[in-house]
């Protein structure tokens, strides 16, 4: 008597060819930095919930650290406040922290709090504020050789990671907004996304930082063309940090501290591509730009890692 022949069978080639990845990534945590201009459009943030939840049900721990820059622009816009950039960084008046407050915590994190929890009691909302997960001081970047003032902007001091590892030993899917609380004065400061994660993907011991934009990853020459560097390493990357532009600046200073600092791999991703953690997670059709340490050129089998 012959085998049937089962449809599904593909189904389960599928699955199976995951395995390496499945295998390397076991109980790792993996940090993902959602930002907001990929974060505009509905079907994908259900994606990008179902993707997060998978990585969690497959034995991964995934913490996500959330931006919302287009959504406080648009919030300050309603008060009737400018925003303004300096150093790639908003200036930030105490009114305006206000607005930033108001929008990471109360409106884009609950609504991707919302979306993890569609499948399940996994998701826990809170900010750096929340058990002192992260503290900072006043930021005053050099413009022009000259230290400037934009602010409620606030420079990482310390990360304490306990209240994220609490909730990753529960099963959690920790989600976080990049506010912090000052030892200094007491005040809450606004801190770029990118920084935040990358800030905590170190402090965690993560295996991977995952940064998702609107662009494909780092272009070698931006604006002029759109060829994509799909790997290098963090000397290499240093030595283009200087020419690089806007919101490029904190994303590869984030990835640079993360290997500098522990992590395995950082990767820039296309956010507007659906499923693109899955794609890079686990498949070798890795997408965007990764950043290994210095001293590893090539990929190895079973995770591009
Ligand atoms: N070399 C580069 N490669 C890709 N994008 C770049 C580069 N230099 C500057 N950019 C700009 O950085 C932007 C991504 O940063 P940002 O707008 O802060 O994203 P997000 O809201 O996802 O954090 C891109 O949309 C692009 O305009
Ligand atoms: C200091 C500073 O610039 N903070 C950012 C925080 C949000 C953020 O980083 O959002 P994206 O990742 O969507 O850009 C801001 O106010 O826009």
């Amino acid at each position: 008597m012959t085998a049937r022949k089962h449809t599904a069978l593909p189904k389960a080639q599928i699955l199976i060819e995951a395995l390496p990845w499945l295998t390397r990534h076991n109980g790792k945590i993996v940090v993902i930095k959602f930002g907001g201009n990929a974060m505009v459009d509905e079907d994908l943030k259900a994606a990008f919930a179902q993707d997060v939840v998978f990585l969690r049900q497959a034995g991964l721990k995934p913490v996500v650290v959330h931006g919302g820059g287009p959504q406080i622009s648009a919030q300050l816009d309603r008060h009737g406040l400018v925003s303004e950039f300096k150093a790639g960084l908003r200036v930030t008046t105490p009114e305006a922290m206000d607005v930033v407050r108001m929008v990471l915590a109360g409106q884009v994190q609950r609504e991707l709090v919302g979306l993890l929890n569609q499948h399940g009691p996994l998701a826990v909302g809170m900010t750096g504020e929340d058990a002192h997960t992260i503290s900072a001081t006043r930021h005053r970047p050099r413009i022009d050789g000259e230290l400037v003032d934009i602010g409620r902007v606030g420079e990482i001091t310390a990360i304490d990671p306990g209240a994220i590892e609490a909730l990753l030993a529960d099963g959690r899917i920790p989600v976080i907004s990049s506010i912090a609380r000052s030892a200094d004065d007491g005040h809450v400061y606004n801190v770029n996304a990118d920084t935040a994660a990358a800030a905590l993907a170190a402090a965690l011991g993560a295996e991977t930082l995952m940064v998702l934009t609107d662009v494909e990853g780092l272009y070698e020459d931006w604006p002029n063309n759109d060829d994509v560097i799909s790997r290098l390493t963090a000397t290499e990357l240093e030595k283009l940090l200087p020419e690089l532009s806007s919101g490029m600046v904190p994303k590869m200073e984030g990835c640079l501290f993360a290997v500098r600092n522990g992590v395995n791999t950082a990767r820039v991703l296309d956010g507007r591509v659906q499923h693109s953690i899955l794609l890079e997670i686990f498949t070798d059709s890795g997408i965007g730009t990764m950043v290994v340490p210095d001293g590893r050129q090539h990929t190895t089998e079973g995770g591009a890692s």
